[in-house]
């Protein structure tokens, strides 16, 4: 019993960590807990379950209230070094504090955030918060280009949209093209382009050159270059409360173009259902129970299900759920919960598998995916590994060993060598098949540590 609860504890602080709205209110305190140790705690457990690695769990010392009458969505500023993200973002709260919808967040507050050290990944990036007049948004500003990679792809940085910053003085540049083509693997759908330090050109030629290029490039990275809104302006300027044309006015033009160029993601409710199986009992009498957390969706006593996964797929009928040993007719995300399974026998379901709603997803033998190695002192490998590296793959609940590979078509893959701290795209060839889809993400490990984390980009076979 005390193992489940903390296998589910463990599971929703490593999925839920910044995503839903329980948590919200959590992460807006993110610095004031930081900075006192003893709001601190650790996410140990996340480790050995293999969520991702985050390491701080946030008391409940929020400030500002966390209002749930708006729709909440993350975003987040992305964009090359020293073209102005956190400036920017010091800037919404500015703007939007007059307005009464942020606490006035200073540059110098957001660009210290959490900076710990320890092992598993360091979580460095800053939340700050703002409301406009329909949303509330939950907002990330990371200091560096490497913490923009890995907080993407281990979902610290969960963006539903995002902000992408390109200086008018030097356009578009490498960091511009590696953050879009992250946004794109880590499926963030829409983007809004803030070309900024306009106070420092004088020539509106070199504006439409930008605003052209930029568009060339969304539309190359997929996402709809011709439509995305495109905000020239300055946040230094509107920071400092200077030149309103270049400053205050151009951040309300980017927040409403947020507002109505950014789309709303599905609720978790609204998503198909899917149950991560984590325990199966027999129980005398009645018949084959799993329990596990749902992740998504909503179930009815009396659905049809599917179990898929471990090279099964079986169709039946949820014929009871339990929570705390009272019966429901129904389950929904964050639930833990006890299905019961019409002529399942406790042999044919085992952790690692998933009930979901029928159809809703493929069990896959082999899949891409943008992979982020861990360091050293992020408690990752010492040495690099090269092709046909085999470490175990860490999916939902299931454990699985996989074997690695790089994409077709790479030049000298026999050769090359992934050292600890980059940021790659593999094959992984798994021995078992598992439910998965574009966008799941999972850890690698190897003896006991976490060596990798990473989310499915292209599903190559399935089962
Ligand atoms: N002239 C001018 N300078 C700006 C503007 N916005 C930001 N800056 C300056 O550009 C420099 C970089 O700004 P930051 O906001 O730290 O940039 P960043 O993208 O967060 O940088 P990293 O986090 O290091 O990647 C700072 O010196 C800012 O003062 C602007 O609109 N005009
Ligand atoms: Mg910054």
């Amino acid at each position: 019993m005390l193992r489940n609860q903390l296998t589910a504890s463990a599971r929703i602080a490593s999925r839920r960590l910044y995503s839903t709205r329980a948590t919200q209110s959590l992460f807006v305190c993110a610095r004031t807990a930081v900075r006192n140790p003893a709001y601190s705690t650790q996410w140990s457990l996340l480790q050995k379950y293999g969520g991702v690695v985050a390491r701080r769990g946030y008391a409940d010392v929020a400030s500002t209230k966390f209002s749930r009458a708006k729709p909440h969505m993350n975003i987040g500023t992305i964009g090359h070094v020293d073209h102005g993200k956190t400036t920017l973002t010091a800037a919404i709260t500015k703007v939007l504090a007059e307005a009464g919808g942020a606490q006035f967040t200073d540059y110098g507050d957001i660009d210290k955030a959490p900076e710990e050290r320890a092992r598993g990944i360091t979580i460095n990036s800053a939340h700050v918060e703002y409301e406009t007049a329909n949303r509330h948004y939950g907002h990330i500003d990371c200091p560096g280009h490497a913490d923009y990679i890995k907080n993407m792809i281990t979902g610290a940085a969960q963006m539903d949209g995002a902000i992408i910053v390109v200086s008018a003085t030097d356009g578009q540049m490498p960091q511009t093209r590696e953050h879009l083509l992250l946004a794109r693997q880590v499926g963030i759908k829409k983007l809004v382009v803030f070309v900024n330090k306009v106070d420092m050109i004088a020539d509106p030629e070199m504006l439409e050159l930008v605003d052209m290029e930029m568009r060339d490039l969304l539309s190359s990275y997929n996402f709809d270059g011709e439509n995305t809104p495109i905000i020239m302006g300055s946040a230094l300027a509107a920071l400092e409360g200077k030149t309103p044309e270049i400053g205050a006015d151009k951040i309300k033009e980017l927040i409403a173009a947020c507002d109505s160029w950014l789309e709303m993601p599905p609720r978790d409710l609204d998503k198909p259902f899917l149950m991560p199986v984590e325990d199966v009992f027999s129980i005398s009498g009645r018949g084959t129970v799993a329990t596990g957390r749902v992740e998504r969706g909503v179930c009815n006593k009396g659905d049809e299900v599917e179990i898929v996964g471990l090279g099964s797929k079986l169709k039946t009928t949820l014929t009871g759920i339990e929570m705390f040993h009272k019966e429901l007719d129904r389950g929904e995300a964050g639930d833990n919960m006890g299905a019961l399974l019409r002529g399942i026998k406790r042999e044919q379901i085992r952790r690692g598998q998933v009930i979901i709603a029928p159809g809703s997803m493929k069990a896959v033998k082999k899949f891409q995916a943008q992979v982020y190695v861990l360091t050293k002192d992020e408690g990752g490998r010492y040495t690099p590994f090269m092709e046909n590296y085999r470490p175990q793959l860490f999916l939902r609940t299931a454990d699985i060993t996989v074997a690695v590979s790089f994409p077709e078509g790479t030049p000298d893959a026999s050769e090359k060598m992934i050292m600890p701290g980059d940021n790659v795209e593999l094959v992984l060839s798994l021995v078992h098949d598992v439910a998965a889809d574009v966008g799941t993400r999972f850890t690698l490990r190897e003896g006991g540590k976490t060596i990798g984390t990473g989310i499915v980009t292209k599903v190559l076979e399935t089962v």
